[in-house]
C-alpha cells in the first residue's frame, strides 16, 4: 500500500546510528548536507525525469540529453551554485553527456598541461561554457598505445603554426565523448614534428566547429560513431570520429607546460618526466575509483532492499515464506559486494589524498611519488571498475527475473557502467603498468633503495633477490601471472586503507563495529576466493583456512540485521536509484504491476502487426487443421 514502509521491521533491527553512517559515507557533515540538498533539487524537478530513457529512439534520447544539460546549466547559474554543488547536480542528474568530458577532461587537461598564459586565455571561456571541449586522444587504430598515435602536428616556421593532419584512416580520432555532435574545441593529442623530427605525442587545443553556426571548420570531418551497448545507457553521449585535413592552428595552442616549441622551432623539454602529458588520465582514473563506489553501492542498495522484500520457499504451516536475504548463498554473494562498496569509498578517499599530494609535490618539482601515483591510480581504477561491473551484474542476478526488467534500474546501470573497464585505460593494460612498477621495485631491492609507501611490504622479499632473476626476460612470458600479482597488490592497498579508516575516530553508536564487520567480510571473502594461493604458499594452513571461512559466515550473520540500514546510509533517493526493486518503502509488487501497463506496447490490447502477421498464421493453421 502507498505510504507503508514494507521495510520498517528491517530498519528496526539496525544496531548502529544510520545518520552517523550517512556522514561516514558522505565523507563529512558538509558533504552530506550538500548531497541532500542537491539530490532533492534534482529529484523534485520533473525536467530531470529519467524513467523514459530506455524507451526513446536515439535522436530523441540525445536531444533530451542536450535539453537536460542546458537546463542544468541554467539552474546552476540561476541558483549561483558553487563548482562543488554544480558537480553534485550533474552527478544526481545521472546522465552521461558531453558535459562529463568538458568538465572532467577538457578543463583538467588545460589546467594540468597548459601554461599560465594558456590557462588565462582558455579556462574562463570553458568555465562559462562559451566553448565546449572534449579530450581527443584515442584513434581508430590506437587507444591503449598512446605512443602509437598517428595524428601529426607539424610546425610551420613560416607562419608560426602547427598543421594538424590525419595521415591514415587509423589515425582518425575515434571514441572521444562529446566530440560527435557537440564540442566546439578539443584537446587533441598528436605527434609533434619539427623539421622532420618526431618528438612524440603532445596536446594541442584545436577548434572543431564554428561558434556561429556550429558547422565543422574547414579541414575538419566530424561525426558520431554510432549506437553503443544497451538502450538509453551510454547512447546519451556523442562519442565521435574526427579527421583533420591539414588544419592550421597558432603555435600558442600547443599545451606547453611540460614542453615548449619556440618561435624559431626549437623544441624544449622542461626537466619534468614526459609522462606528465598523461596527467589528465591519472586525474580521471583517481576520480573513477570514487565513482566505482557510487555505482556499486547503487546496485547493492537495490539488491539488498529487494532481497529483504522477496520471499521464496520455506513456509512453515502456511506461514510466510523465507526472505531470500536469509539464505547463506544470497548473503555470500551480496555481502562481499556491500563490503566492497564501503571499501572502495575509503580507498577512493585515500587515492584523492595521494593525487592531491603528488600534484603539490609537482609544484615543487618533486617527482619522487609520481611512479607510485601512476601505479595506484592505474591499478585501483582497474580493480574497482572490474569488481563494480561484475558486481552490478551479480546484483541483477541476485534479484532473479525481476532484475532483468528495465524498471529494476539494473540493466541500464550495467550498460552505462561497463565501459569503465575500458575507458581511461583498458584494465589489463593498466594492471601491466602496475606489474612493471612491482618488477622494477623488485629489481631495485638489494641495491639499497628501500621500497616505501604502498610497496614497503616488498622490502621483506629480500630473499628473492638472491636469484638475481632477470625480470625483463620473463615479463612477457609471465605477464598473466604478473597481472594477478598486480591485482593482489591493489587488493592489499584496499584492505590496508580500510583498516586505516577504522583506526580513525568514527563517531556514532555502533558505526565502527559495523565497518569492522564489513572490513572483515572484505578481506575474508578475498582470502576465501584465493585460499588456493595461500595454501599453496603455506601462508595459511588448512585449519586456518577453515577458521577463516567460519569467521566469514559468522560475519554474514552479524551484518544480516543491519543490511538494510547499511544501504540506507548511502542516502540515495528513489529518483536517483530509479528502481522499483530498490524503492525505499519496499513497495515492489504493486509498483511493478503498475509500471508494466505504462509500457507503450500496452497502449493497445491488440498489438500493431496482429492483422498483418499473426491473424494469417492462425487462419492458415485453422485451414490446415480442417484437412
Ligand atoms: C571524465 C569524467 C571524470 C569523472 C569520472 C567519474 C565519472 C565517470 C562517468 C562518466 C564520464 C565517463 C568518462 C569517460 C572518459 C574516458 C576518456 C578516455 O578514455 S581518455 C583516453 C584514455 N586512454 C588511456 O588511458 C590510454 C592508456 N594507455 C596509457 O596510459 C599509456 O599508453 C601506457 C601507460 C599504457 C604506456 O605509456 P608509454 O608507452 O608512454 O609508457 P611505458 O613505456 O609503458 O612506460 C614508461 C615509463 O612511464 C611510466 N608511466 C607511464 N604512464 C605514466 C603516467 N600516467 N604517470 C606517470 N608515469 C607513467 C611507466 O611507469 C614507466 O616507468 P618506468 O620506466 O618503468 O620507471
Ligand atoms: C565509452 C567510452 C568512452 C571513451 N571516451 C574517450 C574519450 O573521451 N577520449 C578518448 O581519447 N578516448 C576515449 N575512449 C577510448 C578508450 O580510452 C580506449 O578504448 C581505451 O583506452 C582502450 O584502448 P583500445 O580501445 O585501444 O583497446 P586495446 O588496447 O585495443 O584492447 C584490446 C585488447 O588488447 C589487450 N591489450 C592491448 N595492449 C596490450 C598489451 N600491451 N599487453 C597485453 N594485452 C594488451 C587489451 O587488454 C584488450 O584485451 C572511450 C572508450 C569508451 C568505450
Amino acid at each position: 500500500m502507498e505510504g507503508v514502509d514494507h521495510l520498517a521491521d528491517e530498519r528496526k533491527k539496525a544496531e548502529f546510528n544510520v545518520e552517523a553512517m550517512k556522514i561516514v559515507w558522505a565523507g563529512s557533515q558538509h558533504n552530506l548536507e550538500v548531497s541532500n540538498r542537491i539530490s532533492k533539487l534534482v529529484a523534485d524537478d520533473p525536467a530531470f525525469r529519467k524513467d523514459d530513457r530506455t524507451m526513446l529512439p536515439r535522436k530523441e534520447l540525445f536531444k533530451n540529453t542536450l535539453r537536460k544539460a542546458a537546463y542544468a546549466w541554467k539552474r546552476i547559474n540561476e541558483l549561483r551554485l558553487s563548482e562543488e554543488e554544480a558537480s553534485k547536480l550533474r552527478f544526481y542528474v545521472d546522465e552521461t553527456a558531453y558535459t562529463d568530458l568538458h568538465w572532467g577532461m577538457f578543463i583538467p587537461a588545460i589546467k594540468g598541461q597548459g601554461t599560465d598564459e594558456q590557462q588565462r586565455k582558455w579556462l574562463p571561456l570553458a568555465y562559462k561554457m562559451q566553448i565546449i571541449g572534449c579530450y581527443a586522444q584515442t584513434e581508430l587504430g590506437h587507444g591503449s598505445n598512446v605512443q602509437g598515435l598517428e595524428t601529426t602536428a607539424t610546425f610551420d616556421p613560416h607562419t608560426d603554426e602547427f598543421v594538424i593532419h590525419s595521415p591514415t584512416l587509423t589515425s582518425s580520432k575515434w571514441w572521444p565523448g562529446g566530440l560527435g555532435k557537440v564540442s566546439t574545441h578539443a584537446v587533441t593529442y598528436a605527434r609533434l614534428i619539427i623539421d622532420g623530427k618526431d618528438h612524440g605525442v603532445h596536446g594541442f587545443i584545436v577548434q572543431l566547429r564554428s561558434l556561429e553556426d556550429h558547422r565543422p571548420l574547414p579541414g575538419i570531418t566530424v561525426g558520431d560513431i554510432g549506437m553503443k551497448f544497451g538502450n538509453g545507457a551510454y547512447n546519451t553521449m556523442d562519442n565521435g570520429v574526427l579527421r583533420f585535413d591539414h588544419v592550421r592552428i597558432p603555435r600558442n595552442q600547443m599545451l606547453m607546460k611540460v614542453s615548449q616549441v619556440t618561435r624559431e622551432g626549437k623544441y624544449k623539454q622542461s626537466d619534468v618526466p614526459r609522462q606528465l602529458v598523461y596527467g589528465t588520465m591519472v586525474y580521471v582514473r583517481q576520480r573513477i575509483v570514487a565513482d566505482a563506489s557510487c555505482y556499486l553501492s547503487r546496485a547493492v542498495c537495490i539488491a539488498t532492499r529487494y532481497s529483504a522484500v522477496r520471499r521464496q520457499f520455506g513456509s512453515q504451516n502456511g506461514g510466510p515464506e523465507t526472505q531470500v536475504i536469509d539464505y547463506k548463498t544470497q548473503q555470500s554473494r551480496l555481502f562481499p559486494l556491500l563490503a566492497s562498496a564501503y571499501a572502495f569509498r575509503f580507498v577512493g578517499e585515500w587515492l584523492e589524498w595521494l593525487y592531491t599530494d603528488v600534484m603539490q609535490r609537482l609544484q615543487a618539482n618533486d617527482f619522487s611519488t609520481l611512479p607510485e601515483a601512476h601505479a595506484c591510480t592505474a591499478g585501483l581504477k582497474s580493480l574497482t571498475t572490474s569488481v563494480t561491473a561484475d558486481g552490478i551484474e551479480e546484483c541483477r542476478k541476485l534479484c532473479g527475473g525481476h532484475g532483468y526488467l528495465c524498471t529494476s534500474g539494473l540493466p541500464e546501470l550495467f550498460a552505462v557502467y561497463v565501459p569503465a573497464c575500458t575507458y581511461e585505460g583498458d584494465n589489463i593494460v593498466l594492471l601491466l603498468q602496475v606489474a612493471r612498477f612491482l618488477m622494477k621495485t623488485v629489481s631495485q631491492i638489494g641495491t639499497g633503495k628501500q621500497p616505501v609507501g604502498t610497496i614497503a611490504y616488498m622490502g621483506r622479499i629480500e630473499h628473492l633477490m638472491q636469484c638475481r632473476c632477470n625480470v625483463q626476460r620473463g615479463f612477457a612470458e609471465l605477464s598473466a601471472d604478473l597481472v594477478e600479482a598486480a591485482v593482489a597488490h591493489c587488493q592489499l592497498i584496499v584492505v590496508s586503507k580500510f583498516i586505516e579508516k577504522l583506526q580513525q575516530d568514527i563517531p556514532g553508536e555502533g558505526v565502527k563495529q559495523q565497518l569492522e564487520a564489513l572490513c572483515g567480510i572484505y578481506y575474508l571473502s578475498l582470502l576465501h576466493k584465493h585460499q588456493g594461493d595461500f595454501l599453496a604458499t603455506s601462508y595459511l594452513t588448512p585449519k586456518q583456512s577453515a577458521l577463516a571461512n567460519d569467521q566469514l559466515r559468522a560475519l554474514y550473520s552479524k551484518v544480516r540485521p543491519n543490511a538494510i540500514a547499511l544501504v540506507d546510509a548511502f542516502n540515495y533517493s528513489d529518483h536517483f536509484l530509479s528502481s522499483i526493486l530498490g524503492r525505499y518503502d519496499g513497495n515492489v509488487y504493486p509498483k511493478l504491476y503498475e509500471a508494466a501497463w505504462k509500457d507503450p506496447l500496452n497502449e493497445s490490447v491488440v498489438p500493431d502487426g496482429y492483422h498483418e502477421y499473426v491473424r494469417p498464421l492462425l487462419k492458415q493453421q485453422l485451414h490446415t487443421a480442417r484437412l
